[in-house]
């Protein structure tokens, strides 16, 4: 048998957050040493380096030390995502930066996410900055939360210590959205409880970091409800072989599609039936998300890009007054009545911005009605009016279909990105 993963062992993204020297990078240095992750070479290339820095032992965080180099460069590449492997699934971490001001990188590392990490220190306690992440993740609807109780060898790995940041962290937690909250007493840097059980939290019986990544639970994190296919392409082949060929292809956003399936399209509002489904590797005969698959219909019908093909009976809202949730992105502040061109799946639109309703303080969780100036970092509900019909689902039903990107025409940046409520 191979230990090695296959291209079909599960794959699992997760986002690191905390402050400054909370020891993220050697949370996951440790992460990808003691689970066997690295080579060799690069261990030996750490271990010199750390000996010239007369560092006393090894230090792990060294390893993503070249991300945090390439991440001080430019805003561009502020979240560096990283990928290891184990016998049991495949993992890419979005690592984002501490800084108090980067929640647009963890809404950017994030929105994929299965989970988030978020890092505590054992002596500070939860503080606004771990608030606020946690805030972050629940507007995100990260389905999983693992509160990293970390540098417990700095409080003698002392279980009141422990309760008394779960709780704490507890006492706000409950007013948030989220499922899944784990905690976990930690030492990143020793290597307590990140791969290997620790003899030093004898009192601790839940499980270690790996284990917990390599078993939560991630297959009803997708929508297998509500049938969603946004069309990418058209593909429509000019070669004899295959003159009669015109499929649709694109990734499933949502539900299971199944050959035989009546379906209908929009925004044309044209039904047909699934008469064959095919991938890369050949012919299948259902697809779910996040299936890349070419669907081929019964009929003949006028199908384009940003197009969605859904069930008749189950169907997206549709219109072009959207309210949605904003992060904001960009050093310029929001236009009040500004126009942006928005993105939303595979279809590209324009917006203009109607109305701020508030401005969130993510501190407090206070709706500021009367302050509505956004700028970069902050969290706003707005209502947008957009060119042309949206086919949306609520953020909360449908990760994909309830996202928006507001990019600015002129510099072609990305300004925003939206949660659709
Ligand atoms: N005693 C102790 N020190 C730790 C532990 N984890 C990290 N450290 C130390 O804390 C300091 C900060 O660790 P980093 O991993 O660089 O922290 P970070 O959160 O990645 O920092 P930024 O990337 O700058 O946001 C370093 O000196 C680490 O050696 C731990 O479990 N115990």
């Amino acid at each position: 048998m191979s230990l090695l993963p296959t291209e079909h062992t599960e794959l699992l993204r997760f986002t690191t957050a905390g402050s400054v020297d909370d020891g993220k990078s050697t949370l996951i240095g440790r992460l990808l040493y003691d689970s066997k992750s690295i080579f060799e070479d690069q261990y030996e290339a750490i271990t010199k380096t750390s000996e010239k820095r007369g560092e006393v032992g090894v230090n792990l965080a060294l390893l993503t030390d070249g991300l945090k180099a390439e991440r001080e460069q430019g805003i561009t590449i502020d979240v560096a995502y990283r990928y290891f492997a184990t016998p049991k699934r495949k993992f890419i971490i979005a690592d984002t930066p501490g800084h108090i001001q980067y929640t647009r990188n963890m809404v950017t590392g994030a929105s994929t996410a299965n989970v988030a990490l978020i890092l505590v220190d054992a002596r500070q306690g939860v503080v606004e900055q771990t608030r606020r992440h946690a805030f972050i993740a629940s507007l995100l609807q990260i389905p999983h939360i693992i509160v990293c109780i970390n540098k417990m060898d700095l409080v003698d790995f002392d279980e009141g210590a422990y309760n008394k940041i779960k709780e704490e962290f507890q006492s706000f937690s409950h007013k948030l959205d989220v499922k899944d909250i784990d905690f976990i007493p930690m030492s990143a840097l020793l290597g307590d409880n990140v791969v290997d059980r620790s003899e030093n939290t004898p009192w601790y019986e839940g499980s270690t970091l790996l284990y917990s990544l390599e078993n939560v639970h991630i297959g009803s994190d997708n929508n297998f409800i509500d049938c969603r296919f946004p069309v990418q392409t058209v593909i429509r082949p000019y070669s004899d072989e295959f003159h009669d060929y015109r499929g649709y292809a694109g990734r499933v956003a949502g539900g299971v599609f199944k050959k035989g399936d009546k379906v209908t399209v929009l925004p044309s509002g044209f039904t047909s039936t699934i008469k064959k489904i095919d991938t890369f590797d050949g012919e299948v005969q259902e697809a779910y998300p996040p299936m890349s698959v070419t669907l081929l219909l019964e009929d003949e019908i006028d199908i384009s890009r940003g197009d969605m093909i859904v069930r008749e009976n189950n169907q997206p809202e549709n219109g072009q007054d959207v309210e949605v949730m904003l992060c904001w992105f960009n050093e310029r502040p929001l236009q009040p009545r500004g126009k942006y061109a928005i993105m939303h799946t595979t279809k590209e639109a324009r917006c203009m911005i109607k109305e701020v309703r508030y401005r969130l303080d993510i501190n407090t969780l206070h709706r500021d009605e009367e302050n509505k100036t956004v700028e970069m970092n902050d969290i706003c509900r707005v209502l947008l009016r957009t060119t042309a019909p949206l086919f949306t689902d609520s953020y909360r039903k449908n990760r994909i279909t309830g996202s928006i990107i507001l990019v600015d025409e002129g510099t072609n940046e990305t300004v925003a990105a939206g949660m659709v409520i």
